[in-house]
Formats: C-alpha cells, structure tokens, sequence
C-alpha cells in the first residue's frame, strides 16, 4: 500500500509580470507615457507533482528555472496564476532568506512570532524555546533585533524554529548553504533524523551530490517546466547532461572569441583534441571499470623537445580528480614537430557515478605548462549505483559482524 499524499500540486503555472526599461528609440516614440513597459513571465507551466509521505524529494535544475518559486507555492507564500496546490499535516518552512521574521523584533520575539504561525500555543513554544536557543548557536544574540543579524544568524535561528515545531511537512531552500560547515553538517544530521521519523522533506539545491544521498527522488525544473522527475540517479543523469550541453556551447562560444582575437598569442604548441576511445571508436558514456584510452592530439609549430604531455579528470565542479603524465609515467617521448597524437591507456576506468570533463596538457622538460585544453572531451560514467563519490572502489560488506 502507498503512502498517503502530502502534497498534491496539479497543472500548476505562476505568471509574473516584468517591467522593462524601454529602449531610447521607445521613449522617444512614445514620449510623455511611461518608460518601463511590461511583460508576462511564466515561472512555472503546467506542473504536476505529487508528494508521498515520508519521502525526501529535491528540486534542482539550472539557475531561474523556477525551482524556489515551485517551493513558495507549496509554502502558501505565493499563489497560484492557475491549477492548484493543496498540502496536508503541519508544515515548517526555510525558505527566502529572513522570510518569516520581523526585522524590528528580538530574536526571541520571532521565535515565538514565527512558532506561533506555525500553530503552536504560548506553552508548547515555552518547552521548545530553550532547544530552540540551544540547536541555532546564537544564543548571545536572542534579545538583539533580528535586523543586527548576519545572514548566517537568521538562518541558524530560522532552521531551528523550523525543525522544533514537529512538522509533517518540511520545505527547505538553498539558504541553508549561508550557514556555516559544522552548522550546515548539523543540519543535515537533523533532516537525517527527520527521514528516519518518516517526515517528509521537499528541499531546493545545487548540491547534486547531495541529491543522490540524501533524497528518494529529485525532479528536474528547466525553464518552468518538469523535465524528469524519478529515481534521483535518473534524474541527475538528465540535469548533468543538460548542463554539459550548455558549458559545451558556451565552451565553444569562447573559443570562436579567442581565436578571433588573433593568432599572436598561440603558444609554440598546443593540445588540439582529447578523445575518450573505447575499442577504437569516441565515446560519451563508459561503464565503470571497463578499459579505456584516451587519445591526445597536439601541434607544435616548432620541433617540441624534451616534453611532457599529461591529461586528468574534473569533476563537473572543475576540481582535477585524476590526472597523470609522461614524466610521472617514466616515459620519454620523441621530438614532434606539426601533428602528433599519443594514447594513453586506462585498464579500468574506476570513476565515480556521474559527468566528467577530460583535460589534456603539455609542459616543458621542467614541468613548466605549455598550454592546457580544458573539458576537451566529456564523459558520463555510469555504476552500479552502490557508491558515491568520484572514486568506485566496489567495497562489500560482511553481513556477520567480525
Ligand atoms: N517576484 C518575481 N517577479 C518577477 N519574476 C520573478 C519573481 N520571482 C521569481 N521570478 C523569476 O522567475 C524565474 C524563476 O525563479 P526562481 O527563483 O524560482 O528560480 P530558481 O530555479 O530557484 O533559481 P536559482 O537556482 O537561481 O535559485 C526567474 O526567471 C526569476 O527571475
């Protein structure tokens, strides 16, 4: 038997109407009238969606994409332009940074302001208040007006209302990432908690690592329109190559501006392409473990002597999490002049589940780079889905204890 609905939002859209600056030439044909003229946004179209109980969703998707607006609306704090959202049980929320609470009051009069919102009576906050105090960490600060406070303050004090008023329902926004670590950590043990106590967690963010730990599903929003919504591996796998796709046509509108600007700037030689092969052939996506080479193709205008050519892996994030070279690789390669490719070998490709870009470099016999090509290639790593991280080390697990 499913679990009972908590939310149920059926062919919601939300219009916003945007003023625009008129141009120069609008201002002077229609002189004497307004200079902002206006425009109708759709945020979000048509979204269907439904919340089982007990499950922790994330909303990701590119930026503007309409994902904290698609919160707000299952928050109440904004209506729908059309279609519906109807929420069951109590619901605690984290959502604009400081929304909720009144700048001119202390914090310990937003704690009972915003508790009291959220339902609950003068006693039941009285017992909570000093859990309240304690979870946030600001303490010295809760008879100072909340308008004194760094973002970090409201958000500590915000949360600890929030996960202290025993809601069915919690929505959480990308503000928690204002806090800092060990507070931020803290708070992902509290939503930990709040799993295992079957509550249900709608949260927005661009942690995508977190998404394939910590949630059940994820749905993806581009544009204001749902464009998968399942198992967050599935999920992720859609948004990761949305993304490569677009940083692939940005990637390639910079290049066209830099080899506009001239040849003059060309270093003596250069990496041209680097390829991820598979029994001989390009390819976008590999299976973990499987062998692969990766084919590096540079040009050197003048004989390159005493060289040293390396490639790695980045992550999405661009952090290097593999990489290696000839010098490293004890191998002592030829003098090249004009076209040359060279193929490294990798047995078993052990990356991680996910997107990886490939960068290929070469450098003086001192270590000193001649010139790097970043994302040159990109590749998809798919696993077994057992692991995560940027390394798959196929660990096991006993089941009797040792
Ligand atoms: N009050 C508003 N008036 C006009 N436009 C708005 C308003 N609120 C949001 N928008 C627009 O709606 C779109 C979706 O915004 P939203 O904040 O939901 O995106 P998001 O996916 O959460 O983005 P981000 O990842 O940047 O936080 C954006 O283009 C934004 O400019």
């Amino acid at each position: 038997m499913s679990n009972p609905t908590v939310v149920q939002v059926n062919d919601l859209s939300k219009r916003f109407v945007i003023r625009k600056e008129k141009s120069l030439k609008e201002r002077v044909v229609n002189f004497g009238r307004s200079n902002l003229h206006k425009e109708d946004f759709w945020a979000l179209r048509d979204v269907n969606i439904a919340i089982e109980s007990g499950t922790t969703v994330g909303l990701i998707g590119p930026n503007g994409s309409g994902k904290s607006t698609l919160l707000k609306m299952i928050g109440g704090i904004l209506q729908p332009t059309t279609g519906t959202v109807q929420v069951r049980g109590r619901m605690a929320a984290l959502l604009e940074l400081g929304a909720g609470f009144h700048p001119d009051l202390t914090g310990r009069e937003n704690v009972y302001l915003n508790a009291s919102i959220l339902g609950l009576s003068t006693a039941q906050i009285d017992r909570y208040f000093d859990a309240i105090v304690d979870f946030s960490g600001i303490e010295p600060f809760i008879d100072t007006q909340v308008k004194f406070y760094s973002s970090g303050m409201y958000v500590r004090l915000a949360f600890s209302v929030a996960v202290h008023v025993d809601p069915d329902l919690l929505l959480v926004d990308e503000v928690l990432a204002v806090g800092d670590e060990p507070f931020q950590r803290k708070c992902m043990d509290r939503i930990r908690q709040f799993q295992t106590e079957g509550r249900t967690i709608v949260l927005v963010t661009h942690g995508l690592d977190q998404v394939a730990e910590l949630c059940d599903r994820a749905i993806v929003l581009e544009h204001g329109v749902v464009k998968a919504d399942g198992a967050p591996r599935d999920a992720l796998r859609v948004l990761r190559t949305d993304f490569d796709q677009i940083r692939a046509d940005e990637l390639q509108r910079e290049r066209a501006d830099t080899s506009a600007q001239g040849a003059e700037a060309r270093p003596s030689a250069r990496i041209v392409s680097a390829q991820v092969l598979q029994d001989g052939q390009p390819v976008d996506t590999i299976s973990v473990g499987t062998p692969i080479t990766i084919r590096v193709t540079l040009e050197a205008a003048d004989p390159l002597e005493s060289w040293i050519l390396g490639f790695g892996f980045d992550s999405a994030g661009g952090q290097t999490i593999y990489g290696t070279n000839s010098k490293l690789l004890k191998v002592a390669l030829p003098t090249v002049v004009g076209t040359a490719s060279f193929d490294f070998d990798v047995p078993q490709a052990r990356l991680g589940e996910g997107a990886y870009t490939v960068h290929g470099a070469i450098a003086d016999a001192s270590g000193a780079e001649i010139h790097r090509l970043r994302e040159a290639a990109r590749v998809h790593v798919t696993t077994p889905g057992t692991e995560i991280g940027f390394v798959h080390l196929g660990a096991t697990l006993a089941a009797t204890p040792v």
